[in-house]
């Protein structure tokens, strides 16, 4: 091979992939732009989210804002689905990464996830209300849309297991105090709060932020596009999952299904009936 040829394939090697991330060559490892060894040690764990996901350092209060969020949402115990599916998992003999992927995999839409279209649901009444409109039209607006168009669960909302979740008032209150030292403005937190405030005067009841929600409001106020609020629940909820899959992995139990022996399910099926004869069946 030439040396023309061997430059152009190092050339066609180094434009293989493009990242703004990480930069190496032998001994040297920069993220974003900072070395390595100045970052360990100096760089807590949030911090060093943020900077791989913005290409900047937080400030203090950015990344103590960011980590209680993090922290939030860590475990919610084996009736969550998540912690659920990682103790079964466990119990089947995988390793304890596979066990963290399948619990990982059921953060949805539905669970665990829902946070990103909360944000999106915020945004566009943010947008509204950047547009002129007071905060309680723009929710307004944003929910006859929903409840006439899209239909369903508002994002960000119910739960079915705690009547208030505990974790969402603490993690809005929390928001107030930076938003009171001018780290965020408080606007997601004021409109998380007007939405859930207009869907218990329609529905008659309270269907309590939970905690999808309130993180998405801190995620939201700290500048996370909708789809990160997601990706930082399950960074979140991995650390819940490890636990309980290495909790989980030290007892003895082998292939644990989801219920205990004496529970069945509700069998809804054709009653218990003979095979027909043979030459019988119509397929
Ligand atoms: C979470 C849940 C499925 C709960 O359902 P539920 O079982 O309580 O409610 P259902 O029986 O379906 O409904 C009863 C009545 O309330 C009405 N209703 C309920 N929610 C309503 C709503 N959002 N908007 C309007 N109406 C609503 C419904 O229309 C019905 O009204 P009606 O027909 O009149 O009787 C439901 O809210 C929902 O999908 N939310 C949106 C998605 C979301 O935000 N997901 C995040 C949840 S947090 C999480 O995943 C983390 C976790 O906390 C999980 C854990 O541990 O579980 C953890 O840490 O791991």
């Amino acid at each position: 091979m030439s040396d023309a040829e061997k430059q152009s394939g190092r050339e066609r090697g180094e434009h293989w992939w493009q990242t703004g991330i990480i930069e190496m060559s032998p001994g040297v490892i920069r993220l974003r732009g900072y070395e390595i060894q100045d970052l360990i040690g100096r760089v807590s764990f949030p911090a060093m989210i943020w900077l791989m996901l913005r290409g900047e350092l937080p400030s203090e209060d950015q990344a103590a804002l960011l980590g209680i969020a993090l922290g939030a949402a860590v475990d919610h115990g084996p009736q969550a689905p998540s912690i659920a599916i990682a103790r079964m998992a466990a119990t089947c003999g995988v390793g304890i990464n596979s066990a963290m992927a399948s619990a990982i995999n059921v953060l949805g839409d539905v669970h665990g996830g829902a946070g990103e279209q909360a944000l999106s649901f915020y945004g566009d009444i943010a947008m509204a209300i950047d547009g002129e409109a007071a905060l309680g039209d723009a929710v307004s607006a944003r929910l006859d849309r929903f409840f006439i168009e899209e239909k369903g669960y508002v994002p960000g909302l119910g739960h079915r297991f705690h009547p208030v979740d505990p974790r969402a008032p603490r993690l809005l209150e929390l928001t107030r105090e930076f938003a009171a030292r001018g780290v965020v403005n408080g606007r997601f937190a004021d409109i998380a709060e007007a939405v859930e405030a207009q869907v218990a005067r329609r529905k008659g009841k309270v269907i309590p932020l939970n905690i999808d929600g309130a993180t998405a409001v801190i995620y939201g106020e700290l500048g996370f596009p909708p789809p990160l609020t997601r990706g930082l629940f399950v960074l979140s909820r991995s650390v819940g999952i490890l636990a309980h899959a290495w909790e989980q992995s030290q007892q003895s139990e082998r292939n644990k299904g989801p219920l205990p022996r004496e529970w069945l399910w509700a069998y809804t099926g054709m009653p218990a009936r003979p095979l027909p004869e043979e030459g019988a069946t119509s397929g």
